[in-house]
């Protein structure tokens, strides 16, 4: 199991702690923190990703990587967006280039 399937499932048990105990599980500490503490974890680890990519260690990347998916479900469960959500806003992307779906974004007035 290694594709979209094991974000979903990982959504999912993500959503579950909701209810679990803080002293047992670390998502729980996020997501009772709030949606605050789930950012700024998620820019940490952001920026984690972003050290170990200028580096040559494929294997610290691929691990930043998990940690900044695993962050990034968390703070969309602490603002209850549903990642199914998220997948449908990248399949309105499918079939257009990034620089097209730029040029269709509404024009900031300020
Ligand atoms: N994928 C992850 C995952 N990736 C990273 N982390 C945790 O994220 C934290 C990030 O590391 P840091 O060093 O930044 O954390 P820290 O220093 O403890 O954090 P702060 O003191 O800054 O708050 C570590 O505690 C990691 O264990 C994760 N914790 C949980 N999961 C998944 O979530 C599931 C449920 O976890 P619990 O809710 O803890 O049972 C697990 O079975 C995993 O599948």
């Amino acid at each position: 199991m290694s594709d979209t399937n094991t974000l979903v499932q990982l959504a999912a048990l993500i959503r579950s702690r909701r209810s679990e105990s803080a002293e047992k599980s670390y998502t729980a500490q996020l997501l009772n923190a709030g949606p605050e503490r789930c950012a700024k974890k998620f820019g940490e680890e952001a920026v984690e990703t972003v050290i170990a990519a200028m580096g040559s260690d494929a294997a610290a990347l691929k691990a930043e990587a998990a940690d900044t998916l695993y962050h990034l479900l968390v703070l969309l469960e602490s603002r209850h967006v549903a990642l199914d959500d998220v997948f449908k806003v990248l399949e309105g992307r499918m079939g257009m280039s990034g620089i097209e779906e730029k040029a269709s974004r509404p024009r900031s007035t300020s």
